[in-house]
């Protein structure tokens, strides 16, 4: 079964292709969008020892001339030091304009490499291969990208759509448990701001085993949500704000915990729950939407109160999310589970409990 799905942006459309199997095979896709002769992958130590012998191999199959990096995984690698590493081995490839980037990995691989992609040359072309649930379900679709600095998540980026993106699910049988489960909170996410019966489907999975069965759905529903809001907004000024649910507090929770503690998802499995706890007790979300959040986060082990909400130095991040206009902030509420809103705010929201 083979699921493509289109993000109309004018001349930075692309597609998304789901389907078992297809990194076996991702020449023949590639081949329709890049006509030039030279690829460069920028992967992980972790992705690398599974998939880059496979998808370089296929590539010199079809003529390319092939380089690649390697990059230890995890999120310190999402930095600034990690961009010049990049860049100087482009230069030795003698990269030009007319190549392209491919992008093999998580969404730490995929922000990174999208970063490098929209600034080596002042831009060149980049194709997302994500390997994780999250950059499958999330990261690799919309064209935001970024590194981290020590103040702060994704502070340093910009938006560069990919050309393509190539979603293997059958990767995910590689990845461990609380990778997987990281991953899910993001698809979450979508149920909660966006589609009610999505959210009752994901409410009745208890295990990996559960969201394996329904993946393809799963990434189908994800990508496809996403993509409606980005072609709506692709620059971040109004409705794909909404996409930054639990983010407020999960980027300062990230950063808080030197991105060791908790992962991307884990943070926003908190942040989700936290801030919907906050809006209900100002009645401003219907009450019991943050039990549910709750019921489905214990399913799948995650901690989803920290007291993030009275910890000063988390709130302190909140000085730079980027939804920020001057003193304004904008929080993403839900009504209910399934809708949201923005809410404009300032920071005595979080400090009069
Ligand atoms: N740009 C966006 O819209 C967006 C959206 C959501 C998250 N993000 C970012 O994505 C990052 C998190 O991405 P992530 O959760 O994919 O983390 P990650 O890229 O760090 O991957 C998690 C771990 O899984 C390993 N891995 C990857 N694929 C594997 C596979 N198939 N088999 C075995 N191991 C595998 C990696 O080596 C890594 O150790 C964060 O930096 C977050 O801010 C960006
Ligand atoms: O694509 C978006 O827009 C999102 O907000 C998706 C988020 O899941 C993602 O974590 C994103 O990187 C956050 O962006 P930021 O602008 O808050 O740094
Ligand atoms: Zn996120």
């Amino acid at each position: 079964m083979s699921n493509s799905l289109h993000v109309d942006l004018g001349k930075n459309s692309y597609d998304i292709i789901i389907k078992k199997g297809i990194l076996k095979n991702v020449c023949e896709e590639i081949k329709k969008v890049y006509k030039g002769e030279k690829i460069f992958i920028i992967t992980d130590d972790i992705v690398s020892s599974f998939y880059l012998d496979k998808v370089s191999q296929d590539l010199k199959s079809g003529g390319y001339s092939v380089d690649y990096i390697v990059l230890p995984n995890g999120e310190s690698t999402k930095s600034l030091s990690s961009l010049e590493v990049i860049y100087d081995a482009l230069i030795d490839f003698k990269m030009t304009r007319k190549d392209l980037i491919i992008t093999l990995g998580g969404g730490v691989i995929g922000d990174l490499g999208g970063f490098v992609a929209s600034t080596f040359l002042r831009g060149v072309d980049f194709i997302q291969i994500p390997t994780t649930l999250l950059s499958q379900v999330d990261s690799s679709v919309g064209g935001k990208v970024a590194i981290d600095l020590a103040k702060g998540k994704n502070l340093v980026g910009s938006f560069h759509q990919p050309k393509l993106v190539l979603i293997d699910p059958n990767v995910l049988a590689t990845l461990d448990d609380r990778t997987v489960n990281d991953g899910f909170m993001e698809v979450i996410k979508y149920g909660c701001i966006f589609d009610k019966e999505f959210f009752e489907l994901l409410y009745k999975m208890h295990s990996r085993e559960d969201i394996l069965e329904h993946i393809e759905h799963i990434i189908y529903k994800s990508c496809d949500l996403k993509r409606k809001v980005v072609e709506e907004d692709e620059k971040d000024t109004g409705e794909r704000m909404k996409l930054n649910f639990g983010h407020t507090l999960a980027h300062g929770i990230e950063a808080y915990y030197n991105y060791e503690k908790y992962t991307h998802g884990e943070a926003v499995a908190i942040g989700m729950y936290e801030i919907t706890a906050l809006s209900e007790k100002k009645g401003l979300t219907k009450k019991g939407t943050s039990d549910k959040i709750r019921d489905i986060l214990v399913n799948f082990g995650m901690d989803y109160d920290i007291n993030a909400v009275h910890n000063e130095n988390i709130l302190s991040h909140i000085s730079s999310d980027k939804k920020n206009e001057g003193s304004i902030l904008n929080v993403i509420l839900l009504d209910e589970i399934g809708s949201c809103y923005i809410y404009k705010t300032n920071l005595e929201f979080f400090k009069d409990k």
